[in-house]
């Protein structure tokens, strides 16, 4: 029998010359960026980045292909190959104090969603700017649904919390090599955190939403029943503006924040 094996961490390789351009474009002027790229394999992003940015940051897992960069890049001293499990990487100690960062990457499928995650916690402290990042393309809509739509979650929520998001374009599997099975989308993530404009703390606001979240076909008051809310506390506060048996998926951040803010004020008194 045949079998189609997955590709080791992910490796599916960009083989779309006007793809690869066209990523490293929507980046924009990067005469005086520090750019991360996340995941460069054989390099096709990072020899096209490389001339243009003023330093370079690409973290590599795999120990073949970073040693492979290292010897390619060994005479371009404003690229430096780490290699690293990204999700293991302490942002802010790539950055320097004061500055700001870009972040690139065709990611590794598998663990997009924390590597996303990740960047979000990143740049709610302000040190990214702007990302483009390739994924899975379903993984992408989900990360640009609008409340109400079936795709949003929290993934959606913690992304619109943190970045605009925009829809650059969609490449077929025969883009890469080997073809992985999906379709793959690129995203523009400008970082835009809103925590201070929607007067809510991004730490505690992060883990309200994880409750608010935990079970999709809960309403979102079941699942702050589930996560110790009393019904007394949660009918004190329930902001006339949202239904009773609104669920989390329903609601567009602003009300969201509000309901926060107003549990958060009720805990504060008792
Ligand atoms: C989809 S490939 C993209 C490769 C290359 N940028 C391209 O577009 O052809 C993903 C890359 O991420 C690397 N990778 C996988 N897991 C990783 C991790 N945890 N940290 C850093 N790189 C990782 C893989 O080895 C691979 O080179």
């Amino acid at each position: 029998m045949h079998m189609k094996r997955k590709p080791k961490f992910g490796q599916n390789f960009l083989i779309d010359d006007t793809a690869r351009h066209a990523i490293v474009g929507a980046l924009g002027d990067l005469r005086n960026r520090t750019v991360i790229e996340i995941g460069p394999g054989h390099g096709s992003i990072t020899e096209i980045l490389a001339d243009r940015c003023q330093r370079l940051i690409a973290i590599e897992l795999d120990p073949a292909l970073a040693a492979e960069l290292t010897f390619r890049f060994r005479n371009q001293p404003q690229v430096e190959i780490v290699q690293l499990d990204v999700l293991k990487a302490d942002v802010r100690a790539l950055v320097p104090e004061g500055e700001t960062a870009d972040v690139i990457g065709n990611l590794p499928y598998y663990i997009t969603s924390d590597i996303l995650l990740k960047l979000f916690a990143a740049g709610s402290t302000g040190i990214i700017a702007r990302a483009v990042l390739m994924m899975q393309r379903e993984v992408a809509d989900r990360v640009s649904a609008a409340p109400g739509i079936r795709d949003y979650g929290l993934l959606s929520a913690t992304a619109q919390m943190n970045a605009q998001v925009e829809h650059l374009f969609t490449l077929p599997p025969s883009a890469f090599s080997p073809p992985p099975d999906v379709y793959s989308t690129v995203l523009r993530l400008q970082f835009a955190p809103r925590f201070a404009e929607l007067g809510v703390d991004a730490v505690g606001f992060d883990a309200f939403l994880k409750q608010t979240f935990a079970q999709k076909r809960k309403t979102l008051q079941n699942n702050l029943r589930a996560a110790g809310y009393s019904a007394e506390q949660l009918a004190a506060v329930w902001p006339a503006s949202i239904p009773p048996q609104a669920r989390a998926e329903s609601l567009p951040l602003g009300p969201m924040a509000e309901l926060y803010k107003a549990l958060r004020s009720s805990v504060d008194v008792v």
